[in-house]
């Protein structure tokens, strides 16, 4: 039997035009649009080497590919940042560029995106951008895959396969983060969570850090977790006005990727809505850490979300707080909106919601129906630019408007991107 052979890669050489949602960007060839991975816009000269066509892609007008050697390069590359991506890992598809490349780079997406899919053009006075810093060693929390072998590490892109951390690191973890797990076995096919405890800022305790890691077997829907090194809980603290709140959680909860972001997420909520409000909403609101921000700015404020970890953490923090008027609920948000209240102690109404939803968004039907419960102020956090598009043209066709983008870079040496939107009822 004759031995098949793979087909070589057919290479050719392209200028890139924009970045695409995903971290590839498109070039154009011969009329083809090529979707081409380790490029940045306004390169020229790219060698590429183009996937096969075969299977749905040669039918499609597109087809995609790799950049193997760039010959004039965008001011803003720089040398690849991350041990593990140069390896395969699915963790830094974009440490190539600098931090003003990514922040710009994300923006295009997100314009784009809102464009497309949501048919919304922007008045530029209403966009404004941030990177969110450290640009390394920003991640505190963080799943490490486990091998055959009982190695944990950063999984290859696209599979299953576990770059163990004798061989490397990601540069998004913060130091000290996965310490020593280098020289542990755990079970083959386990995932590990680990998190590191942070003051307020996102400020790391040096050498004292608080750490834990937390053992997930079984399904991904309901693992069965222990604790197999240092703590329970992790403490994060965050400063709200002239409030600084704790929360003390698994390395299994939800709490959020970048390290400062939680500061400045409330910040923003913070300056964009008003003060002397009625009632609030948190959705898909986690720990309740949008809760608290906004717990001074309003009468009574309830907050949903399925994941009871990080709502048991946020009840306990909020009261040693002294933080009274905020309501957990737990559940999903589609089937807890006519449970929540509708007014606060004092019958004012509901004035704002905030939500916050995994990558798959709060989609059109959701929005449409908190819409009709008609808060004034809405404030979006959406981590896909597709899926938030959509979300936000639903808004508009309830009957709101855009009076804030914020396009955040909070998650540096990624693709990933967060969108800070407020919106109000139209003729509020
Ligand atoms: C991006 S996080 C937001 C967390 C929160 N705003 C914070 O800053 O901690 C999304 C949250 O949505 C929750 N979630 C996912 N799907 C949900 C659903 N259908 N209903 C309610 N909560 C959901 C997750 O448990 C997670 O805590």
């Amino acid at each position: 039997m004759s031995e098949r052979t793979e087909p070589a890669n057919e290479i050719v050489t392209v200028d890139v035009d924009n970045p695409a949602h995903g971290g590839s960007v498109i070039a154009r060839m011969d009329g083809q649009v090529v979707f081409l991975s380790g490029g940045l816009p306004g390169e020229k000269d790219v060698t590429v080497a183009l996937d096969p066509a075969k299977g749905s892609n040669s039918k499609k007008s597109f087809r995609t590919g790799t950049a193997t050697h760039i010959g004039k390069p965008s001011p803003h590359r720089v040398e690849g940042q991350c041990a593990a991506a140069s390896l395969g890992g699915g963790c830094c598809d974009l440490d190539f560029v600098d931090a003003q490349g990514s922040l710009e780079f994300k923006r295009d997406v997100v314009l784009d995106q809102l464009r497309r899919i949501g048919k919304i053009e922007l008045d530029e006075a209403v966009i404004s951008t941030e990177s969110l810093t450290p640009s390394l060693g920003w991640r505190t929390r963080a799943r490490l895959g486990v091998d055959e072998e009982g190695r944990a590490g950063v999984r290859k892109k696209n599979s299953h396969e576990v770059i163990p951390l004798s061989a490397a690191t990601c540069a998004q973890w913060a130091a000290g983060l996965v310490a020593g797990l280098e020289e542990e076995t755990f079970p083959a096919g386990a995932e590990i969570a680990v998190a590191l405890g942070e003051q307020a800022g996102g400020k790391i305790d040096g050498e004292g850090a608080q750490r834990s890691v937390v053992q997930l077997t079984g399904s991904r829907q309901r693992p069965q977790r222990k604790v197999i090194g240092g703590l329970k809980n992790v403490t994060h603290h965050v400063k709200m006005g002239d409030k600084e709140i704790a929360w003390d959680l698994p390395a299994d909860a939800f709490w959020q990727g970048h390290r400062a972001a939680p500061e400045f997420y409330s910040q923003w909520l913070r300056q964009n809505i008003p003060a002397d409000l009625g009632l609030g909403w948190d959705l898909y609101g986690g720990a309740g850490v949008f809760a608290a921000a906004l717990a001074d700015r309003v009468g009574a404020m309830d907050t949903v979300d399925t994941g009871s970890l990080s709502t048991d953490a946020g009840k306990e923090a909020l009261a040693a707080a002294g933080i009274e008027n905020v309501r957990f609920l737990s559940g999903e948000v589609s089937k807890s909106l006519d449970a929540l209240r509708t007014n606060d102690e004092e019958n004012h109404g509901l004035h704002v919601v905030v939500l916050d939803p995994p990558r798959t968004g709060a989609g059109a039907k959701v929005v449409e129906r908190i819409a009709e419960f008609g808060p004034r102020y809405v404030a979006h956090v959406g981590c896909d630019p597709a899926t938030a598009s959509r979300d936000l043209a639903a808004w508009i066709q309830s009957g709101y408007e855009i009076k804030q983008l914020t396009i955040v870079d909070a998650f540096p040496l990624t693709h990933h991107v967060e969108m800070l939107v407020l919106l109000q009822r139209v003729g509020e």
